[in-house]
């Protein structure tokens, strides 16, 4: 199991729980859509699943393992499995795209010729092979968020989590983004993509899951002509 939610809870103030007893589990190349309206909780799911957070209550397991129960020493390892995408980039605007994308590798200590070709391979997917040079501020948000795709990329993460990357970009663009999360998980990676865009979710046809009043609702993937699964 990639990730498992054991009756999970989450509490910001102590008093409210904001995420309750949340059961979920997300397997070895799976893909799942979480939604749910703003202010759902979303986000602070996702903080739960790369252990930003830890749960007020409950388990949560990542890659086999009990998040919850493992020595603060222990997390950077699991940490360092997933490839986060956020929902405003973070990308260092003094910094080219190539520069952001290597910045995970380069942190690591890994010599530059070992994924100087990574880099480039994965700008070149992501469709920015003639923007390498070009610096955050003269992106486009589009662009900006295929840069963020390819640098949580770059460590080869097992898992993949996204929280609303289409949240900046016109609808065109925003299909364009979810099928490479699409791609990805077909080369293998699990991936879990938080977005509020209902009609991308069901022109997708991948299954979703969604928070409703702080629970976790599991549905399965819409059936809409056209779609793929
Ligand atoms: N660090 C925090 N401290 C206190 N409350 C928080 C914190 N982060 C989020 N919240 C609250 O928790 C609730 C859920 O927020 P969250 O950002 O997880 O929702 P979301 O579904 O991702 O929303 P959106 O779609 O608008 O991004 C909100 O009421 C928010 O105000």
């Amino acid at each position: 199991m990639i990730v498992g939610f054991e009756n999970v809870g989450l509490s910001y103030d102590g008093e409210t729980e904001i995420l309750r007893d949340l059961n979920f589990s997300l397997g070895e190349g799976e893909f799942r859509f979480l939604t749910g309206p703003s202010g759902a909780g979303k986000t602070s799911l996702l903080k739960l699943v790369y252990l930003a957070h830890r749960p007020t209550r409950g388990r949560v397991i990542l890659f086999g393992q009990d998040a919850t129960a493992a020595e603060r020493e222990a997390l950077p390892a699991l940490r360092r499995r997933i490839g986060v995408v956020f929902q405003e980039f973070r990308l260092l605007d003094h910094l080219t795209a190539f520069e952001n994308v290597a910045l995970p590798m380069k942190v690591a200590g890994v010599n530059q010729n070992q994924y100087r070709e990574d880099v480039r391979e994965l700008l070149n997917w992501v469709g920015l092979g003639d923007r390498m040079h070009a610096r955050p501020p003269t992106l486009s948000g589009g662009e900006k968020q295929r840069v963020a795709l390819a640098r949580a990329l770059v460590t080869k993460p097992d898992l993949i989590l996204a929280d609303e990357p289409t949240g900046n970009v016109d609808p065109v663009m925003g299909e364009k983004i979810m099928r490479l999360f699409i791609e990805l998980n077909k080369l293998g990676a699990a991936v879990i993509v938080a977005t509020h865009d209902l009609q991308l979710i069901s022109a997708l046809g991948k299954p979703t899951i969604a928070l409703e009043n702080g629970r976790l609702i599991e549905e399965t993937a819409p059936a809409v002509a056209g779609a793929r699964r």
